[in-house]
């Protein structure tokens, strides 16, 4: 049985020296010659070592997708670094507020799990020079994880010791995750192939359920169907349905469906991916924007009735507008619902998008949640909107009593007060949108206190009225009209009727 914490009799002082050398010499020899260095003193260690080791590299598959086994070996590595390692990588953290640490390259540290020592270490090998589609050249350093045992532990350490590894780094990247806002890069973008598909800013929107003022019972009931979707992974892999959901908020402008989307993500901690459909070059480019988002994320398309043209009605009109040759593009266009974006040369169907949303493809990436917003829900394709692809449709409303009474606490501080009667009177006669009403709320100047918000609230709120009562009246006078022309050309064309009769 070997000692604790060494490898061919060394002692983990030995080790740790070995280590640094080793550090050295990746760092002074040239990348070729380390490439048949190695090769051979890896063949002589193999005859004489009993020790096994594991590579984790940065990257997977083809080389272009990051290993998510490589970042939680490093999140699970991080805090032991911190006490162990004596040579440390400062990375700033969230919002920059303090410095995370992190194995340095060519640096290696020891580890213990059940009594048994193991060493991790990472190195970094230069790439050899990728192409892009540019033509130029990018030399990329590429990482890896090492980790080293002894032979008597290989099953305990890959049965046991990784699984470990890796669940507890999963749960350490979740906890100090910093939420990020992603939008889709476009096709035309230059440097695009050095950013990929998205880009991101880190996600600080301070909108939550407790500020976003509506109905209350309705807000209840959407934060239970969130907390029942983010807990259902049984639920949904025992009914055979893909994890995942929809939702379509729909209402006039400023009623808080951006607010909404953004209370969504903080209460259940997941990404936002915006995505704008106008710079989506074709459906297959949809597919891979949506394979490329990650689990735990809400995928926001908004006015989704200003991405696509869907009524037929409007495409009618147009058409009468146009001349022949444009009518005959038009037809070609519309066999396949087609959306036109980049210059007659990008497309993405009706037909992309629910594949996009709903298809095989769509359950392939984690938990996710897809927000429409619309102004105008009646314009959708019922396709789109369906339950199954839309579970839950929320309209969001004019201001009433309820939400006005948050609005007051989130920009006054008020609970109460003695305007509250007829402010409560008013918000339920006139349509304002929450927007409007948070805007009359909002002290203007220092000077400013709870007492003239409200009134300047209540006199926007009865010129509103009287703004509504007016157009009322107006309409009311032309369909009075409009009644009076009818009952005058038929009473006209019953006269002519009688007249001809008599004739005759
Ligand atoms: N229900 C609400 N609760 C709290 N604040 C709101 C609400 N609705 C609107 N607001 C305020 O009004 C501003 C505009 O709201 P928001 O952008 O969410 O409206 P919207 O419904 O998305 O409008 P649009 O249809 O024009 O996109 C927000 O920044 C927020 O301050
Ligand atoms: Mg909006």
């Amino acid at each position: 049985m070997l000692e604790t914490g060494a490898f061919w009799g060394f002692t983990s002082s030995t080790m740790t020296n070995l280590m640094f050398y080793w550090a050295i010499y990746n760092q002074f020899f040239p990348y070729f010659l380390r490439v048949k260095i190695e090769k051979y003193v890896y063949k002589m260690v193999g005859w004489v070592s009993n020790s096994v080791h594991i590579k984790f590299s940065e990257y997977s598959g083809e080389g272009l997708e990051k290993s998510q086994a490589y970042d939680s070996i490093r999140n699970y590595l991080s805090s032991k670094s911190t006490a162990l390692a004596k040579r440390l990588k400062a990375n700033e953290s969230k919002n920059s507020k303090s410095l995370v640490f992190s194995l340095d390259d060519h640096e290696a540290i020891e580890d213990v799990f059940e009594g048994v020592k193991v060493v991790w270490s990472l190195n970094v090998r230069e790439n050899e020079y990728q192409s892009n589609t540019y033509g130029n050249s990018s030399s990329e350093d590429r990482r890896y994880l090492r980790l080293s045992f002894d032979n008597s532990h290989r099953e305990m350490i890959t049965k046991t010791y990784i699984d470990h590894v890796l669940r507890e780094g999963k749960e350490m990247g979740l906890k100090k995750r910093e939420r990020k806002l992603y939008t889709n890069n476009s096709n035309q973008d230059l440097y695009s192939w050095r950013q990929g598909k998205w880009s991101s800013v880190s996600f600080d929107h301070p909108a939550t359920f407790e500020t976003l003022a509506m109905d209350l019972e309705k807000k209840e009931e959407i934060k239970k169907d969130l907390i029942k979707f983010s807990q259902g992974k049984d639920y949904y892999k025992r009914v055979g349905k893909p994890w995942k959901r929809g939702y379509l908020l729909y209402g006039p402008p400023g009623t808080g469906k951006s607010t909404m989307i953004s209370a969504m993500a903080n209460f259940l901690n997941y990404d936002v991916y915006d995505l704008e459909l106008t710079t989506v070059k074709d459906n297959s480019e949809l597919k891979k924007l949506m394979l490329d988002t990650k689990a735990k994320s809400i995928v926001v398309i908004e006015d989704i009735d200003c991405s696509l043209d869907l009524t037929g009605q409007r495409k009618k009109k147009k058409e009468e507008d146009e001349d022949e040759e444009e009518k005959e593009e038009k037809k070609k266009e519309e066999a396949g619902m087609v959306w036109m974006i980049d210059e007659k040369q990008s497309k993405v169907t009706l037909s992309g998008l629910l594949n996009a949303i709903d298809g095989l493809w769509s359950a392939c990436s984690g938990e996710k949640i897809i927000v429409f917003t619309t102004n105008f829900v009646d314009n959708l394709d019922p396709a789109l909107i369906r339950r199954g692809r839309m579970d839950n449709h929320i309209e969001m409303s004019y201001c009433k009593f309820e939400a006005f009474k948050v609005l007051a606490k989130n920009y006054l501080e008020i609970e109460s007060h003695d305007l509250y009667g007829e402010i409560g009177r008013l918000v339920e006669e006139v349509d304002m949108s929450p927007a409007d009403v948070a805007e009359n709320l909002m002290p203007k100047s220092d000077g400013e206190d709870v007492q003239i918000c409200l009134k300047r609230l209540v006199k926007s709120l009865e010129e509103e009225k009287e703004k509504a009562r007016k157009l009322a009246e107006e309409e009311e006078k032309k369909k009075a009209e409009k009644e009076a022309r009818k009952k005058k050309k038929k009473a006209e064309a019953k006269k002519t009727k009688s007249r001809i009769w008599n004739l005759l």
